[in-house]
C-alpha cells in the first residue's frame, strides 16, 4: 500500500471518529438543555407550592376596608389633583391607594410602568402636613421627579451627591427646624444606610412630628427574588423600625408573588394594604420568534422587522446580551447609530444592560461624540414615552427573538437572581406555547393583529434580556 493511501485511510478513520465525537457532544448538549429545562420546571413548581402556602397565610391578614368610599379629604384631594397635577380623574387604583395612605396605612403598590404610581405618594405628600421622604434608586429618576415637581410649584428637593452645599444646608435646616417649606425630599437608599448625619436629622424631624410619609419607589430592589436587587435597599427596613407610626408606601411595576412577600417582610409592613393592578398594556404588540443560530439570518430578520414596521423617522432600542453582540449587530446595520453603553440601571451587573440606539433615517444619525448622558436621557425619554402614551394609545411593536439553548446557557441576570429559574421557564413556555404561536402567526398573516399578550409583562421580558 502506498504511503498516501495509508495516510488517507487514517484520515478517514479520524474524520469518522471526529464525526462520532461531534454526535456525542451534540447528544450531550441536547441532554443538558433538557435537564436544564426540567430543573427550571421543578424549581418553578417548588416555588409555586411555597407561594400558595404563603397565599393562605396572606389571606388571613388581608384587609377588607373599602378604599373607594368617601373620605373627609376627598374634595381637598380633588382640588390638589386638578390645580397642582392637572388631572381630571384618577387612573385605576390611584384613588384607593391615596385613601389608604391618607388613612395612615402602610401600602404596597404593584402597578405597570407609566400607570401613575408617583401620584399615589405625591398627592398624599401635599395633603399631609410635614415632609414626605421618597427613596428612589436612580439619580436620573430623582432629578426628573424633582424637576417635574418644582415646575408644578411643589417644594421638592433631593439630597444626593449632586446637591449643592447651599441646598444641603437648606434641607438640613428644614428637617431640623422646619424653617422652610419642604414637602418632598428625594434620597437614594445609600443615604439611609450610609449617612448618620441624615438619619439623625430625619429622627429629629420625626420627633417634632413633621415626618408625614415614607415612599419607597422601585421597591422590588429590596428583594433578592427580584431582578434588580440593591444591597442598600435591604437596609430600608430600618425606616419602619425607627418611624413606626409614619405610613410607608412601597411601589413597583414588577413584583412576583414571592417578591411581594419578601418586600412586606423586609420593610416590616406585614399588615400593609396591597394593590395589584394589571400589567397588560394593550398598546404593546409582541412578536416572539425562535432565533436562527446563524448570525446573519438573525440580523436580517431584525432589519426586516425594523424596516417593515417603522417609518424613516422612527427610532428605537435593540437590546442585546452583551457589548460584543451590540458591536456585531451595529456593524451589520449601517443605518443604525450606536448607543453602546450600559443603560443607567441600578445594579452592579450592568454589563448585561446593553442596548443599541437606532435611528432609521441616516440623516438623523446621532453624533457619537455627544456625551453619554445625552444618550441615556434619550433612552429614558423614549422608554417612558413607550409606557406612558396612554391617552393616545400609541402602538408599539416589539420583536423578541430567543434561542432556548442561549436562554439556559448564557449567564444573565435571570440566571443569578433568586427565582430566575422560574422566570426562564415561564419565558420558554411563553415562547413555545402553541396558542401564543397561533396568535403570532395570525398576527403576522392576513388576520387581525391580536398578538398582544399580557404575560409575561414587558418588564419581565426586558428584565430577562437585560
Ligand atoms: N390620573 C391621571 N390622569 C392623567 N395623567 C396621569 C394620571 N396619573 C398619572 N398621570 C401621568 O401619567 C404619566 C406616568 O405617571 P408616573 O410617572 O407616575 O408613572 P409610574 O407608574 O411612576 O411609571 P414608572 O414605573 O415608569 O416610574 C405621568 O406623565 C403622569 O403625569
Amino acid at each position: 500500500m502506498e504511503a498516501a493511501d495509508v495516510v488517507a485511510e487514517e484520515l478517514l478513520c479520524v474524520e469518522a471518529e471526529l464525526q462520532d465525537v461531534q454526535g456525542q457532544i451534540q447528544a450531550l448538549l441536547d441532554r443538558q438543555v433538557k435537564l436544564c429545562e426540567r430543573q427550571s420546571e421543578l424549581k418553578a413548581l417548588l416555588e409555586e407550592c411555597e407561594a400558595s402556602q404563603d397565599a393562605v397565610h396572606d389571606n388571613r391578614t388581608a384587609s377588607t376596608d373599602d378604599w373607594s368610599a368617601n373620605f373627609e379629604w376627598d374634595s381637598r384631594a380633588e382640588d390638589v389633583g386638578f390645580n397642582v397635577f392637572g388631572i381630571t380623574s384618577y387612573r385605576a387604583n390611584q384613588r384607593e391607594i391615596i385613601n389608604a395612605v391618607m388613612s395612615g396605612r402602610d401600602v404596597l403598590v404593584i402597578m405597570a410602568a407609566g400607570g401613575g404610581k408617583s401620584l399615589c405618594y405625591q398627592l398624599p405628600a401635599l395633603l399631609r402636613d410635614g415632609v414626605s421622604l421618597v427613596v428612589s434608586p436612580l439619580l436620573s429618576l430623582i432629578q426628573d421627579q424633582v424637576l417635574g415637581l418644582t415646575t408644578l410649584g411643589v417644594s421638592a428637593y433631593m439630597l444626593t451627591s449632586t446637591t449643592s452645599k447651599e441646598n444641603e444646608k437648606l434641607i438640613y435646616n428644614a428637617l431640623d427646624k422646619g424653617e422652610i417649606e419642604l414637602k418632598l425630599l428625594y434620597v437614594t437608599p445609600e443615604k439611609i444606610s450610609k449617612s448618620k448625619r441624615f438619619m439623625s436629622k430625619l429622627e429629629k424631624c420625626h420627633r417634632a412630628g413633621r415626618l408625614s410619609l415614607i415612599a419607597i419607589d422601585e421597591a422590588h430592589c429590596c428583594s433578592q427574588w427580584g431582578h434588580d436587587f440593591r444591597p442598600d435597599y435591604k437596609n430600608l427596613g430600618i425606616l419602619k423600625i425607627q418611624f413606626a407610626n409614619v405610613p410607608l408606601i412601597a411601589l413597583t411595576a414588577t413584583a412576583t408573588y414571592r417578591v411581594q412577600v419578601d418586600l412586606m417582610d423586609m420593610l416590616h409592613i406585614p399588615k400593609c394594604v396591597k394593590f395589584v393592578s394589571t400589567v397588560n398594556r394593550p398598546n404593546l404588540f409582541y412578536r416572539v420568534r425562535e432565533k436562527s443560530s446563524v448570525g446573519k439570518v438573525v440580523i436580517d430578520e431584525i432589519a426586516d422587522f425594523i424596516r417593515g414596521t417603522y417609518s424613516k423617522n422612527d427610532s428605537g432600542i435593540v437590546y442585546c446580551f452583551s457589548r460584543k453582540e451590540c458591536e456585531q449587530v451595529c456593524g451589520a446595520f449601517p443605518f443604525m447609530s450606536l448607543m453602546l453603553h450600559p443603560l443607567p440601571n441600578v445594579s452592579n451587573i450592568s454589563s448585561y444592560q446593553v442596548g443599541i440606539w437606532y435611528q432609521c433615517s441616516p440623516g438623523l444619525q446621532y453624533n457619537l461624540t455627544l456625551p453619554i448622558s445625552f444618550f441615556i436621557d434619550m433612552v429614558i425619554r423614549v422608554t417612558k414615552e413607550f409606557f406612558e402614551d396612554r391617552e393616545e394609545l400609541k402602538k408599539f411593536q416589539l420583536l423578541l427573538t430567543y434561542r432556548i439553548i442561549v436562554m439556559y446557557l448564557t449567564p444573565s441576570r435571570g440566571r443569578s437572581q433568586k427565582g430566575g429559574a422560574k422566570e426562564r421557564w415561564l419565558m420558554r413556555k411563553y415562547g413555545m406555547s402553541k396558542d401564543k404561536r397561533g396568535n403570532i402567526t395570525k398576527a403576522e398573516g392576513a388576520g387581525p393583529r391580536r398578538e398582544n399578550h399580557s404575560f409575561p409583562c414587558m418588564n419581565q421580558i426586558l428584565n430577562l434580556l437585560w
